[in-house]
């Protein structure tokens, strides 16, 4: 495989909406499942993010142990994972706290879309790596990756970037905690979004396990990519 091992991880409600219709941040996991996702980003080589996710969270993407951190720097890695930002026209704003916060380095993904004098200021903070034309070539930015060194990658989100991921066959499994509350809203983003499969091809997935977690379930998928 001339990409890395990847998987999404995302909460949602049991109506598998991940934020409100105003795209406002929602608790939906509760302190266990966070501490599994912190396990999950101490044991990721890096986490990928689309531009909406920074530009409505303002995540750090950190590992937030300090016992993991600790055990990362042991095995000569930084004590975070690389964080990836899928951002097309270059629109990671310099103070985002993906740049501020934690040791570690950082990548932004643009296409040739984005104007010169933002990849320029992007440049002082980041790697930037240019793929595709319009938008970010998600294909070829994995395999860049994996010639980097990036074997397990972890995908945050958000919606948009989940279903570009998963069209493209780039996932190969998907963790989901459903969490007890309903979000509704027509338009608030769900697991995965984009502009949806026609019938013939409907992703199908393997339920890999299920666990009861906080006050909601842990669901494992593995994907089945045929293509
Ligand atoms: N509950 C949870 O677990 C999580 C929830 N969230 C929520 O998700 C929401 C954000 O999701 P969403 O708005 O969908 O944004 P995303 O984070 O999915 O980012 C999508 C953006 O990525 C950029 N992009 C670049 N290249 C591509 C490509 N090839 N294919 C697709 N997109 C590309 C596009 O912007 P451009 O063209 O400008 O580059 C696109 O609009 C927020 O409300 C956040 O709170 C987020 C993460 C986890
Ligand atoms: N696993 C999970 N559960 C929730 O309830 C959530 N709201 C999220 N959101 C994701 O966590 C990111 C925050 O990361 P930092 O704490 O800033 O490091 C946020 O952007 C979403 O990706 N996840």
């Amino acid at each position: 495989m001339d990409r890395p091992f990847t998987f999404i991880n995302s909460a949602m409600s049991a109506d598998g909406k991940i934020s409100t219709k105003e795209r406002k941040q929602v608790r939906i996991s509760g302190d266990v499942d966070f501490d599994r996702m912190d396990e999950l980003r101490a044991t990721s080589d890096a986490i990928m993010v689309g531009i909406g996710t920074v530009l409505a969270d303002d995540p750090s993407l950190t590992v937030k142990s300090e016992a993991r951190r600790a055990a990362r720097k042991n095995k000569g890695a930084d004590e975070n994972p690389v964080r990836i930002v899928i951002d097309s026209k270059g629109r990671t704003p310099l103070d985002a706290d993906i740049f501020i916060k934690g040791e570690g380095k950082r990548v932004v993904a643009v296409s040739g879309s984005a104007p010169a004098d933002k990849v320029e200021e992007l440049q002082q903070k980041a790697l930037v790596i240019r793929t595709g034309d319009d938008q970010v070539d998600l294909c070829a930015l994995m395999k860049e990756l994996n010639s980097m060194g990036i074997k397990r990658l972890m995908v945050e989100g958000g919606a948009t970037l989940n279903w570009a991921m998963l069209s493209n066959g780039l996932v190969d499994e998907v963790y989901s905690f459903v969490g007890n509350l309903l979000i509704g809203g027509a338009s608030a983003p769900t697991l995965v979004d984009g502009s949806g499969f026609a019938e013939s091809d409907i992703l199908s997935l393997e339920l890999m396990s299920m666990e009861k977690m906080d006050e909601g379930v842990l669901l494992k998928w593995a994907v089945i990519n045929t293509g």
